[in-house]
């Protein structure tokens, strides 16, 4: 409707300005602006007739489960299948990935963040029931836990249990959009802030190391990095559709320490991922790192963070304190129960596979963390897992 009126505004102008203009040089550049603006609207048109399918094909797909489907109404679509983000982000790059991937657990990516705001009328129903986080809620002050990290005592000190522990964050470049929306040279622009931020390190004792582009990596050392569980995966099906892997692997790279304890993902599904990581489950001493190496880089780049939903993220999983802590655990009679799951969700943990997220379990070795990110501070999170693991090692050892 909209579109249609804006067609006829500018159609009623072209004739106005063109008669009186006498078909000089005004009207071919109005018939210019007229055919812009057919054009936008049919995109537009186009755009709109995507958003109604993608909404039937949801609706229609029984084994569809995912958060987007049930929160993408028939009223949600009416409000907002017409609006565009600043940049041009419509509610069809919002959704595009879980229609692909209809067995998503949600289904939603934010091209840029305006989306939040612009679609909130679907982000925040989803949000609610992710992390339990209202539109009136907001987002706790930043703690990392500096000073209290020796709180957290190994969680299984004989190495019984726990194989390794490793606690990430994601960070965005301020003034710099998600994926769906960056160019080939913002890649490389934003690539080499972060490569300068990395100089920082060189005055610490652990967390000084090198950068290695993904662009001329062999195969071999990039399928090896994956493997041992340090660099992120190419080719997820989610990343893809969601438009998240343009122009791959411009920009894309890992920095990591000698030890391979601190690494950092540059361009994957966020800006930044932090990541530290080691064997055993010497949660605090994994923390200390991360603190250490988050501080270093914020003194030198600008983070994009917002007062309602705190660090912002392309993903809405992962808004707020944007931490996953996650241990590598065996549980062999408490995983085996019926009502594991039940008992993760209580607790507030997710459960994954072996290779990270939508992967499978293997040698009954899983993946928990802290399923909560948004309306706790990053220490919160991290103790939302340590208690939460700390639990199931308790169950685990009084199970027969
Ligand atoms: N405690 C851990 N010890 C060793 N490796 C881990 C641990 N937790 C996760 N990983 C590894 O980190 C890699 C990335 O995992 P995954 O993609 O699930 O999580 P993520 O980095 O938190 O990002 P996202 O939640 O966006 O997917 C995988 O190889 C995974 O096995």
């Amino acid at each position: 409707m909209a579109a249609i009126q804006k067609r006829l505004v500018v159609g009623g102008l072209a004739g106005l300005i063109g008669v009186a203009g006498g078909y000089g040089i005004v009207y071919p550049y109005v018939r210019d602006m007229v055919y812009v603006n057919e054009q936008i609207s049919e995109n537009n048109a186009f755009n709109i007739k995507k958003i109604e399918n993608a909404y039937k094909t949801l609706q229609e797909d029984s084994k569809c489960n995912s958060l987007l489907k049930k929160h993408l109404t028939q009223d949600v679509v009416d409000k907002l299948k017409y609006k565009k983000t600043k940049l041009g982000a419509t509610l069809y790059d919002v959704i595009r990935s879980g229609v692909f991937n209809p067995d998503a657990s949600v289904g939603v990516y934010a091209p840029d963040s305006d989306s939040y705001k612009v679609f909130s009328a679907l982000f925040d129903p989803i949000i609610q029931e992710y992390h339990g986080f209202g539109p009136n809620d907001k987002q706790p002050d930043v703690d990392l836990g500096e000073g209290r990290t020796k709180e957290l005592e190994p969680l299984d000190p004989d190495g019984k249990y726990i194989i390794s522990t490793r606690i990430r964050c994601g960070r965005t470049l301020r003034g710099y959009p998600f994926n769906p929306l960056l160019t080939g040279d913002d890649y490389l622009i934003m690539q080499e802030k972060i490569k300068k931020a990395f100089e920082q390190f060189k005055d610490t004792n652990d967390l000084k190391g090198t950068y290695y582009p993904l662009s001329g990596m062999t195969k071999e050392i990039q399928q090896k990095l994956i493997g041992d569980h340090f660099l992120f995966k190419e080719g997820d099906r989610h990343l893809q559709h969601a438009n998240a892997c343009k122009y791959w692997p411009k920009g894309r790279g890992i920095f990591h320490n000698d030890e391979k304890t601190f690494l950092v993902w540059v361009n994957e599904e966020d800006h930044l991922r932090l990541i530290s990581m080691q064997q055993g489950s010497d949660v605090g001493n994994v923390l200390d790192r991360l603190i250490r190496g988050v501080k270093t880089i914020e003194s030198k780049v600008s983070f994009a963070r917002d007062p309602h939903l705190g660090y912002l993220t392309f993903c809405p999983t992962n808004l707020g304190s944007t931490v996953r802590a996650s241990v590598h655990i065996r549980l062999p009679k408490v995983s085996t129960r019926k009502d594991f799951q039940e008992i993760c969700d209580k607790l507030n943990l997710q459960v994954r596979g072996i290779h990270g997220e939508h992967s499978e379990s293997e040698g009954g070795v899983m993946d928990i963390s802290n399923k909560q990110r948004l309306g706790i501070s990053e220490y919160q999170a991290v103790r939302q897992m340590y208690d939460g693991v700390k639990k199931l090692i308790e169950m685990e050892k009084g199970s027969k």
